[in-house]
């Protein structure tokens, strides 16, 4: 029910031309009532051969209906596809910045699978909502309120017998047919999800499945859940197929019995026998608006799926971020405090506990330790990936449950393990950012990642595109990019979670001269396992099983002979 009144929230702006759409297919439906009831008028009063003028007006009948039922139907579909695209245009949006919220903390237990399908297939579901769920039986409903009241008036138990055609068409083979295929459907969604994650993980390791002739193995299983699916996707339809039938069948049976019925008003001179023939076929068309109902549960529990996974998502934007109400202004240098932070992923292996330092602003710092040590987690704290489970963090001593997390992140520029290089051009990198970004910033940018030079040498410079995630770069191209995208404005704080890993030793330490010469008093956290180019920094913090254990200048941590000395000397030693 919740789910429903959401959804129906949802398509709220696009209320007044569903309404439009559906006051058309009510009236399309009624002409096309009109020309099987004026054809049959015409036939069976042409048969007892009248005089020509005494069939003109039932002609007219016909061209009138029949010509406004092609505009009638033209402009419910017009009409219906506009609600359509409206509705889809909200549930894209909401949908995106849903995501958007909770990436990447709360979207762990999601498979890349399930989220591609939540943005595709979901949405494409619900998007015909209106018009295979709403629309069709409400149409239903009206024609038959407009229909039976007619037949009513010249005989009731015709009328009732419509009325409980419409009723078993309209609800008991959708309830039996959703009797026999709830089960399927809902293993058909999953299977389906399971069946695009494998896809998108066959996409990811083609180059791995072909070294390590893993092919054969990988299509199997591939093919095992297709097969599976379309074994499934067989008897859904064959249930909704026998659905169909059994409406045709108790509409043709129903035609019989009210023919039955008005047949006797024949005889005894109540309706004559053009009448008759007006009311069979009317009747008989008047199904139309009835047959389609067999297979709406089929979209209306697919829809309403579609809408619970939708929703969930949206939910835990609220469990993420719950105290987030303020939007303090956090603009000019930043100084940072973590203060008693306790982290964990999984609650039996804590990465931080009692966490507590503080950064100054304009402090160089490089953060040191061993592989797993929770530097990176460190970052996506700070960047408010990831809520924290105990303690607090603070950025200009404004704690940050008091801003939401694009406040937070408007402090920051951070190049981190992952960065993402955007599918298109080296300009567009730069304006995905910066959207007023110029060429001559670009190109400054890149001289201070020492990628100007190449880029350059491309026959369209900064121009070129770079194919998906920078394919058609080298690592090392693709990560002096992102510094290059990091570096191109001021920001207060820059994090760089390994930003040189790629790179040879001599470039790398030119980018990071470049990198702490462009900063001037900007506050910079480094993120490294090269212990050699450190002299540099203010502060290095060597982090160990979720603890500062070790802090100071390069100088004095070589002084103090710990576990900075001993992680340089084996590092020389390599
Ligand atoms: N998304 C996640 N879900 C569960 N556990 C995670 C996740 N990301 C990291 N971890 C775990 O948290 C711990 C800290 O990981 P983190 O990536 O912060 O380490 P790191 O110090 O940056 O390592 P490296 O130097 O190898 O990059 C590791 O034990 C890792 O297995």
């Amino acid at each position: 029910m919740k789910t429903c009144i959401t959804l129906l929230k949802l398509f709220a702006p696009a209320l007044p031309t569903m309404l439009l759409a559906l006051l058309a297919a009510w009236l399309c439906m009624l002409t096309s009532i009109g020309l099987m009831a004026s054809a049959a008028y015409l036939i069976a009063r042409a048969a007892l051969h009248p005089m020509i003028y005494e069939l003109s007006i039932a002609i007219v009948a016909v061209r009138f209906f029949g010509i406004s039922r092609a505009v009638l139907r033209y402009a419910e579909r017009y009409i219906s596809h506009d609600a359509t695209f409206r509705i889809l245009t909200n549930l894209r949006i909401f949908c995106y910045a849903c995501l958007e919220k909770i990436a990447p903390a709360k979207l762990v237990g999601y498979k890349s699978g399930e989220l591609f399908g939540l943005l595709i297939e979901e949405i494409d579901v619900l998007k015909d909502f209106y018009l295979r769920v709403l629309s069709p039986p409400l149409t239903a409903v009206l024609t038959l309120a407009t229909i039976s009241g007619i037949l009513f008036f010249y005989s009731p138990t015709a009328a009732i017998w419509l009325i409980m055609a419409f009723i078993m068409i309209g609800l008991g083979l959708p309830y039996l047919a959703y009797h026999f295929n709830r089960s399927g459907s809902t293993y058909l969604r999953e299977a389906k999800g399971i069946y695009k994650s494998e896809c998108i993980d066959i996409i990811h390791g083609l180059n791995d499945i072909k070294v390590f002739h893993y092919d054969e193995k990988k299509f199997a299983i591939n093919q095992r859940i297709a097969s599976q699916i379309t074994t499934q996707e067989r008897k859904v339809f064959r249930t909704t197929a026998l659905a169909d039938a059994g409406a045709d069948l108790i509409a043709n049976w129903t035609l019989l019995a009210i023919l039955a019925c008005l047949i006797p008003l024949v005889r005894s001179n109540q309706i004559s026998g053009i009448h008759l023939a007006v009311f069979t076929l009317a009747v008989q068309s008047s199904f139309e608006a009835v047959l389609p109902l067999p297979s709406v549960w089929h979209y209306c529990l697919a829809g309403l799926d579609a809408a619970k996974n939708l929703f969930k998502i949206s939910q835990l934007d609220i469990a993420l971020h719950p105290t987030a109400k303020t939007h303090p202004n956090c603009q000019g240098n930043k100084a940072l405090l973590i203060d008693k932070l306790d982290f964990f992923y999984k609650p039996d292996t804590p990465v931080f506990k009692n966490l507590s330092f503080s950064i100054v602003a304009g402090e160089k710092i490089a953060i040191v330790g061993a592989s797993g040590s929770g530097k990176s987690t460190l970052f996506n704290l700070l960047l408010r990936l990831w809520e924290q489970n105990f303690g607090m963090l603070y950025l200009n001593n404004v704690p940050y449950d008091a801003m939401t997390g694009e406040t937070v992140r408007q402090a920051f520029r951070a190049i981190t393990q992952n960065t993402y290089i955007f599918q298109g051009t080296i300009a567009d990198n730069f304006r995905i950012l910066y959207p007023d970004c110029t060429e001559a910033e670009i190109l400054t940018a890149l001289q201070k990642a020492q990628l100007h030079d190449f880029i350059l040498s491309l026959k369209n410079g900064i121009h070129t595109d770079i194919g998906e995630d920078g394919n058609q770069l080298s690592g090392g191209q693709r990560q002096r990019l992102a510094i290059a995208r990091a570096l191109c404005r001021p920001t207060p704080i820059l994090l760089l979670d390994e930003p040189t890993a790629s790179l040879d030793s001599i470039t790398a330490q030119h980018i990071m001269d470049t990198i702490i010469k462009t900063l001037d008093n900007r506050t910079m956290l480094l993120i490294t396992h090269d212990l050699r180019g450190l002299a540099s920094m203010d502060r290095i913090m060597v982090l160990k099983d979720g603890q500062v254990i070790e802090q100071g200048s390069y100088h004095e941590l070589l002084r103090k002979k710990g576990e900075f000395s001993t992680m340089l000397t084996y590092q020389r030693a390599l």
